[in-house]
């Protein structure tokens, strides 16, 4: 469990995480969502203990990540995927790393096999793909078998097999009673991976909801409809209290009621109605909407 109260974290005049206050429970996986410069890896870092708030506070597993006395044993972490020394080989690293923490040699093995490692667990870091260091990332942030794992776009650098393979394994982490806390802009691997989703958009929170809720909001709340009759259709929906706007041609796009009540009306008044869409937002049209703002600000801010 992670919990973040009232998080600022300011860098000069700069505010980049402002009043930020959530959760991260265990039992499911947490996506961090945000476009570039919103705030997740800084929120992270401060999760982490990496960095210290402006104000505010955070615990993992209450308790303060300066508290926790092997910390690699209460919170996993990936964040930059070229921490491990170039020369060194990934069995040497993982090793190093165990050795700090009182982690017997056994499971290095281990994680090594988790993680897809085991073939290239005598090579040099230096000459690994991008794939391989973040497989070793995540080997690293197993290696205490933490009930926490904190994740700064783990999918990146993943090939097609290995995005599959990091889905199923958070899921399995999530599913085992960890909390799992990852961000990454790609929204379409959020819809298959996450359960809850926190959004984060200029440093605060935009939503903080499961996936489906994200979904449904969204959802249907526009019918496109196309009609011999528009203007005639279009008076009777705003007599109904529906808000329509003409799309052009025979095209309407309807606000504020549904495709059952549009088809009712257009029968009652004998309106020829030959299509009625319930527009569907995808995840990612919902992302793209609730961080509309936020992205407007940035493009202005850098052109200033
Ligand atoms: N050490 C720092 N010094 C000054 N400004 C910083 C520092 N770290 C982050 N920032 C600023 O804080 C804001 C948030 O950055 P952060 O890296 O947390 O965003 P992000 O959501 O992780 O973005 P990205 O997806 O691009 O990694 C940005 O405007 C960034 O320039």
């Amino acid at each position: 469990m992670i919990g973040i109260e009232n998080v600022s974290k300011s860098y000069g005049s700069h505010t980049a995480v402002d009043g930020v206050n959530f959760q991260v429970h265990p039992g499911r996986v947490t996506g961090f969502l945000g476009p570039n410069g919103a705030g997740k890896s800084t929120t992270m870092r401060l999760i982490l203990g990496l960095d210290e708030p402006s104000s505010g506070s955070i615990t993992v597993n209450g308790r303060t990540y300066a508290e926790s006395r092997a910390p690699l044993t209460e919170v996993g972490s990936l964040l930059n995927v070229q921490a491990a020394h170039p020369g060194r080989t990934a069995e040497a690293h993982l090793r190093a790393l165990a050795l700090t923490h009182g982690i017997p040699r056994a499971r290095v093995r281990e994680v090594a096999e988790q993680t897809g490692l085991d073939s290239v667990i005598r090579k040099r870091v230096g000459g690994f793909s991008l794939g391989m260091s973040q497989r070793l990332g995540i080997a690293a942030a197993l290696l205490g078998d933490p009930r926490t794992l904190v994740l700064d776009e783990p999918i990146n650098g993943l090939d097609p097999e290995g995005v599959v393979w990091i889905r199923e394994l958070l899921k399995d982490l999530a599913a085992a009673g960890r909390t799992v806390f990852l961000s990454s802009h790609l929204m379409s691997e959020m819809a298959l991976t996450a359960d809850h989703l926190v959004i984060i958009g200029k440093g605060r929170i935009i939503a903080d909801r499961p996936i489906g809720e994200v979904l449904s909001e969204e959802e249907a709340h526009t019918v496109a409809l196309r009609t011999a009759e528009t203007d005639r259709l279009a008076r009777l929906l705003t007599a109904d209290g529906a808000e329509v706007e003409a799309e052009g041609g025979d095209r309407l796009a309807v606000r504020g009621t549904d495709g059952r009540r549009i088809a009712e009306i257009a029968l009652e008044n004998r309106v020829l109605v030959y299509e009625l869409t319930p527009q569907r937002t995808t995840l990612e049209d919902a992302y793209i909407d609730l961080t509309r703002e936020s992205v407007e600000y940035q493009a202005a801010g850098r052109n200033r």
